[in-house]
């Protein structure tokens, strides 16, 4: 059993608080995504679960044991690094080889784990050329094949496919998971692209300023954000947030910009943000029970299967929609109007950010 827990844990570099009180709980197998813009301390958890940085204040358990005080090397976890860190001077065979060797395998058993990560993750042609001989993909799946080849329970990566070009990108992460369901070791992968955490991780923790925001399945945080920061660095384009400071009424929102029905049971302050995402917005008139916004088409963007396009509502405020490509023609300077269904509208405190919603839900 992997599991690793996060207790209370902060970390403090002199004057910065690069974690604040963060509790994690991952779970056996888990593919476990940290997701954060620079600098909001993912790095610094990742490190601190490999035994490269110590807590502030805190605790970390893997598999039941308390390792918060334990060195690396006695921890079970393998990390994959951005810069891939393999020896230059070594075979690809005997960077894998090495750190079976140090853990006093015989040779028979190197060969055979050699072998089968070599198939893996396919780089079996490669097995005696120098790193400096590979492209940049393929010296990543070295650096992966040589984890997996250690068999640790635990698997720690650091923005592992930052330097491959985008379509290999895209190859490579599904390869991560066919990895992932195969061998079946915890995983926590660090990246600042949402939409990597969204096609990898079977949890995301979105991390910001060394605080958790939200931890939940891609779809929970995609379809239910806690707040008004994941909303928008989740999806693309961002969610669109539009402040209602005023015109709130008891079961209505009515602004020079949109009119929408307010949820039964959700305490409303007096100033919000009413999110909707581009694709749950059509154009035409708004039917009973649907919110109402209005706009002028100030630019569009072709993007191939589909158009974006950017309006201004009556009090200057910026929506973003996308549409399928033969949907209609948008004039720039066109008055429009959209309208979203209710159940993809979002109310957020435009104060706190937080999310409001009825009860229990
Ligand atoms: N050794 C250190 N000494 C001082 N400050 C540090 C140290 N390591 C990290 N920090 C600070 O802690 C904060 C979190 O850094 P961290 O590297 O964990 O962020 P990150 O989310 O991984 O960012 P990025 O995506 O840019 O790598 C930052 O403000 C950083 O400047």
């Amino acid at each position: 059993m992997a599991e690793i827990i996060i207790e209370g844990v902060t970390k403090r570099f002199a004057a910065v608080e690069a974690l604040q009180r963060v509790d994690l709980a991952i779970a056996d197998g888990e593919f476990m995504v940290l997701l954060g813009p620079s600098g909001c301390g993912k790095t610094t958890l990742l490190r601190m679960i490999a035994g490269l940085e110590t807590p502030s204040t805190g605790r970390i358990l893997i598999g039941g044991t308390d390792v918060t005080l334990l060195p690396p090397a006695r921890r079970d976890v393998g990390m994959v690094f951005q810069n891939y860190a393999l020896y230059p001077h070594m075979t690809v065979r005997q960077n894998i080889a090495l750190g079976l060797k140090l853990r006093g395998l015989d040779a028979a058993e190197i060969e055979r784990r050699i072998g089968f990560v070599a198939n893996l993750v396919q780089i079996a042609p490669y097995l005696d050329r120098k790193p400096r001989a590979l492209s940049g993909g393929q010296r990543q799946r070295v650096a992966l094949a040589r984890v997996i080849a250690r068999e640790p329970s635990v698997s720690l990566m650091d923005e592992p496919l930052s330097n491959i070009d985008a379509q290999l990108r895209t190859i490579m992460r599904a390869e991560l998971l066919r990895i992932h369901r195969k061998v079946g070791m915890t995983t926590i992968y660090v990246t600042h692209d949402q939409e990597e955490a969204m096609g990898l991780g079977d949890r995301i923790t979105v991390m910001n300023f060394g605080r958790v925001e939200q931890m939940g399945t891609p779809d929970d945080i995609y379809a239910r954000p806690a707040n008004a920061f994941v909303a928008r660095f989740i999806g693309a384009p961002r969610m669109n947030l539009v402040r209602a400071a005023h015109g709130i009424g008891r079961d209505v929102i009515d602004t020079p910009s949109l009119r929408a029905p307010l949820p039964p049971g959700v305490a409303v302050p007096d100033d919000v943000l009413v999110g909707f995402r581009g694709e749950d917005a059509r154009p035409g008139a708004a039917a009973p029970g649907e919110m109402a916004i209005g706009g002028v088409i100030d630019v569009v963007e072709h993007l191939g299967a589909q158009i974006e396009v950017h309006f201004r509502t009556a009090d200057g405020q910026e929506v973003v929609v996308r549409r399928p490509r033969n949907e209609r023609h948008w004039r720039e300077g066109e008055r429009i109007d959209l309208a979203v269904p209710a159940d993809n509208m979002h109310l957020f405190d435009a104060q706190g950010g937080a999310a409001l919603r009825p009860p229990g839900h």
